[in-house]
């Protein structure tokens, strides 16, 4: 049945976008999911506030939930200062292998490990597997049940400090309500919505900004 679309998406971005340049690789997902297929990359009206808030926070240590085909990798991984690192763990092997590419293409490979696994069964592991102690910086793009669970997995296993930045994708559409409760309700966040579109489309969507008071 031929290509996937994380598949004819890669060809896109091969095509399109100059290798070495995430911007280009960007612009290249953003011009074909606008106008060629829709796909759930956080797009190029979220985009630019998951920009503003990794600018802001100027991670040390990143984790996506999430990676799907690597666009918001890339959108993170391109702002992070030299000696940082963003680790991005994704369930699905057809869509890591695509990622891997498309972060490759961006030029990022070195600022960024890939893992493949379930967010609940890696997370315990982060710490002895990649010597982190506490992330800096948490954006959640994954199944949307998971989030509740994920972050609270985080608070266990003390890979949150005070002040880390936790940023959630979709929290209107598809939607995350059991989480936002609990950011928006728990005395050990502070939180923040911004409003903002479902990529590539006019439905309402948007991001919420969740930082941990320890
Ligand atoms: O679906 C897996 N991950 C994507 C999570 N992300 C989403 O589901 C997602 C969905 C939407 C979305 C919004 C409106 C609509 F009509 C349809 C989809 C938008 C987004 O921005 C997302 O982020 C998945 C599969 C698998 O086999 N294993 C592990 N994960
Ligand atoms: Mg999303």
């Amino acid at each position: 049945t031929g290509l996937s679309r994380p598949q004819r998406m890669l060809k896109a971005v091969q095509k399109n976008a100059t290798k070495g340049d995430p911007q280009s690789v960007i612009a290249a997902i953003d011009y074909y999911c606008r106008h060629k297929e829709w796909a759930m990359n956080v797009g190029d009206d979220k985009g630019p506030i998951l920009d503003s808030v990794v600018s802001e926070v100027n991670p040390s240590t990143a984790l996506e939930l999430g990676t799907y085909c690597g666009y918001s990798t890339v959108r993170i991984a391109r702002l992070l200062s030299p000696g940082s690192k963003l680790i991005t763990v994704e369930f699905n092997p057809a869509y890591a292998a695509v990622a891997r590419q498309i972060i490759a293409h961006a030029g990022l490979q070195n600022k960024v490990t890939l893992v493949e696994g379930g967010s609940g069964d890696l997370i315990p592991k982060i710490k002895e597997q990649f010597g982190i102690t506490s992330f800096d910086f948490v954006f959640l793009d994954h199944w949307k049940d998971r989030y509740l669970p994920d972050i609270k997995l985080l608070e266990d296993c003390g890979l949150l400090k005070k002040g880390s930045v936790l940023l959630a994708d979709n929290v209107i559409c598809p939607g995350t309500p059991e989480y936002l409760e609990y950011v928006r309700n728990s005395p050990r966040y502070k939180s923040q919505y911004f409003q903002s579109y479902l990529e590539y489309t006019k439905a309402e969507d948007g991001l919420e900004k969740s930082v941990f008071l320890g």
